[in-house]
């Protein structure tokens, strides 16, 4: 038996949320995993109904499950709320709580999306980039931070960023055994021309290469990377990052394959506990409308498959979830954000039940 929480949260969190409890059903049937489902209430879903974006509720069943999976939070609704107590709060909190300090970002475009990508074909077609991200630390964790009166009188904003030493190592370490286990390149992407706490960061990871010989370790400032993954992505193969430039980069990389609505995300503590949602946010600009893309959500419960789970049945219910998304896209089936022709797209709940269908025909599926 493996215990798994659903955290929907705000916006289009519940609607893609419940396509990918379609697809874990599914599997669940196909493949005998015996999962033990739950639910919680996380980010504006949770201040509503509880006056906290992460309940104490909401965080005991995250320590207590297997494996988490979440939708998106936030919203204008909650928008002019303090600082601290934010629906994001809700996210970071768990990401700290259970220190997720790894989060693996894939992006990879599939062949049949070729035309979506807001890049020339030539240029991206076959792309598959790993961003690892550090989820735990940097600008966002930093302190002191707020806003204050300055000597002059006048109202001055400040974060601090921030990372020790064994926090880049670990970070570090996950990377260069993804590169090893990949291509063997592995770029780590900082600003240590203007920045202290990154010319630490490269100074480590630099001194971390020797014991990964195999991996071919490059440099680069996060301004020219953010160029380059537009000019020429396919020279990448793992990056590695902190936990704002990883953020930026990997919305960027997200277009490459067509949408945002593509990118999942695996956030692993040292022992493969994750918790496991798409990169986008909560989309309050389609929310409610029904055509939203759940294929991120659903390729992200894949990832938990794989990485948390790890029996040799959740291994095969991930490949099947990636194959079923395959079939839905040669199929044809577009959600509005990665459809060719405006207009010829369907909704959020037909694009889920389709993945439903095409892993009840997936053969390799049933045995
Ligand atoms: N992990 C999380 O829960 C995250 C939460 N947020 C929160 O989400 C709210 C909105 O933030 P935004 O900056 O607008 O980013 P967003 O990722 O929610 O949306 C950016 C754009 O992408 C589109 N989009 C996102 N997901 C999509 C999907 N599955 N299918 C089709 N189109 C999709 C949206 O419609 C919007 O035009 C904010 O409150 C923000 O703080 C933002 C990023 C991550
Ligand atoms: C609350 C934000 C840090 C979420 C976000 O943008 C992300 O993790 O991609
Ligand atoms: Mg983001």
């Amino acid at each position: 038996m493996s215990s798994v929480l659903l955290l929907p949260g705000d916006g289009i969190g519940p609607e893609i949320m419940a396509e990918a409890a379609k697809v874990l059903d599914r599997v669940d049937q196909l493949f005998g995993l015996d999962l033990q489902i739950d639910h919680g209430l996380v980010g504006g879903a949770a201040i509503d109904a509880h006056g906290t974006p992460l309940p104490d509720d909401t965080m005991a069943k995250a320590h207590a499950a297997d494996a988490i999976l979440l939708g998106a939070v936030g919203g204008p609704k909650w928008d002019a709320i303090e600082a601290g107590k934010r629906p994001e709060n809700g996210l970071l909190g768990l990401r700290s709580g259970l220190q997720l300090f790894a989060n693996l970002r894939p992006a990879i475009l599939y062949p049949q999306l070729a035309a979506a990508s807001s890049l020339k074909p030539e240029i991206v077609s076959g792309l598959d980039i790993l961003i690892v991200r550090e989820l735990t630390g940097g600008i966002y964790f930093g302190k002191p931070r707020g806003v204050h009166v300055n000597e002059a009188g006048d109202r001055e904003g400040f974060n601090t960023y921030r990372y020790s030493e064994p926090e880049i190592r670990r970070i570090a370490a996950v990377a260069f055994e993804a590169a090893r286990k990949r291509s063997g390149r592995l770029c780590s992407v900082d600003k240590a021309n203007v920045l202290e706490v990154t010319r630490l960061w490269r100074e480590i990871v630099t001194s971390m290469a020797a014991d990964y010989p195999d991996v071919e370790l490059s440099h680069m400032y996060v301004d020219n990377a953010a160029m380059q993954l537009v000019r020429a992505p396919k020279q990448f193969d793992v990056i590695v990052t902190g936990n704002m430039f990883g953020d930026i980069l990997s919305d960027e990389a997200a277009m490459l394959t067509g949408s945002i609505g593509m990118l999942p995300s695996a956030s692993l503590d040292a022992n493969n506990k994750g918790m496991y949602e798409p990169c986008h946010g909560s989309a309050p600009d389609i929310a409610g409308r029904g055509v939203a893309n759940p294929l991120a959500t659903i390729l992200s419960a894949a990832l938990m498959l794989r990485y948390s789970l790890r029996s040799e049945a959740a291994l095969k219910a991930a490949d099947a979830i990636e194959r079923a998304v395959g079939t839905v896209l040669d199929q044809g089936l577009r959600t509005a954000d990665i459809a060719e022709v405006p207009g010829q797209s369907v909704s959020t709940a037909r694009m889920g039940e389709a993945v439903v269908a095409a892993l009840a025909l997936d053969e390799q599926a049933a045995h």
